[in-house]
């Protein structure tokens, strides 16, 4: 059995998904149906609690069935981000969170040494990391000696939908380190790019604007889903490597000859 778990919790689908953005309540409940995410992500800061509608998002949320994972989207210091989470998991009642500690404002980039700091607190408290991190190894090492069982790197900044900007860096983490659970977590913008890294041998795909902003945003996750799970299936039956030379693919033994 091909199985996945995250800290002792076992997940079937490979697609966590984000929940912000979407252009109303419905389309945002009938993608996650779609994708079959059976994670979405949450920021606390970012939702009011409320929609226009008077709708509960919180009661929409919990009316998905799908485990939650809070994230500390928009912090930007460790004390933010830990007191974010500390919030969250109040509200939401679970040990796990999206670590967030942004360090740079125009891309995005994750402050890997506040993350490493905010990381330890919170281990050290309960929580069960996710951090949101660049592909870096040595800031992955500090992550896993933090606590941390699981490690979510980016593909490319968030919003951007670049798809894997390093794939280089993305496949020697993966090399580097066979046992973890890796998530690839924002910048994709097609099923072709979520489909690459789960080939790469990725565990799992976390993305949000390039569902939310699709022209169709639940044929779009419907499409995620079929693409993680033949990325899934492709790396798991070995992929041939790429050679420079030619070699036929039909047999030349045994070729009828004329004349
Ligand atoms: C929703 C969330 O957690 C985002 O911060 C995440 O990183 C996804 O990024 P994309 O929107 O680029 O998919």
């Amino acid at each position: 059995m091909d199985k996945l778990s995250f800290y002792g919790t076992e997940i079937s689908s490979r697609l966590l998904l984000g929940t912000a953005q979407y252009p109303s309540p419905q389309v945002l409940a009938e993608a996650v149906r779609a994708s079959g995410a059976e994670i979405v992500t949450v920021s606390l800061r970012r939702e009011s609690g409320r929609l226009r509608e008077g709708q509960d998002f919180w009661g929409l949320i919990q009316g998905l069935g799908c485990k939650v994972l809070p994230n500390t989207a928009g912090c930007h210091s460790v004390q933010e981000a830990v007191t974010t989470a500390q919030m969250a998991r109040e509200v939401f009642g679970t040990p796990w969170v999206k670590l967030e500690v942004i360090g740079d404002a125009d891309t995005l980039q994750p402050d890997v040494f506040g993350l490493v700091e905010a990381a330890k607190i919170l281990s050290d408290d309960g929580f069960q990391v996710f951090p949101y991190t660049t592909a870096d190894l040595v800031a992955a090492e500090k992550l896993l000696e933090a606590g941390c069982q699981v490690l979510m790197p980016w593909g490319a900044p968030i919003g951007t939908g670049m798809g894997l900007n390093d794939v280089y860096a993305l496949r020697s983490l993966r090399a580097h380190f066979p046992d973890v659970p890796l998530v690839v977590d924002a910048g994709i913008g097609r099923p072709s790019h979520a489909a690459e890294a789960m080939e790469l041998g990725y565990d799992a795909i976390l993305l949000n604007t390039a569902v939310s902003k699709a022209g169709d945003p639940v044929g779009m996750a419907r499409a995620f889903g079929k693409a993680i799970e033949a990325g899934r299936e492709g790396f798991l039956a070995v992929p041939i490597e790429p050679r420079d030379m030619a070699a036929p693919s039909t047999p030349v033994f045994g070729r009828a000859t004329f004349g």
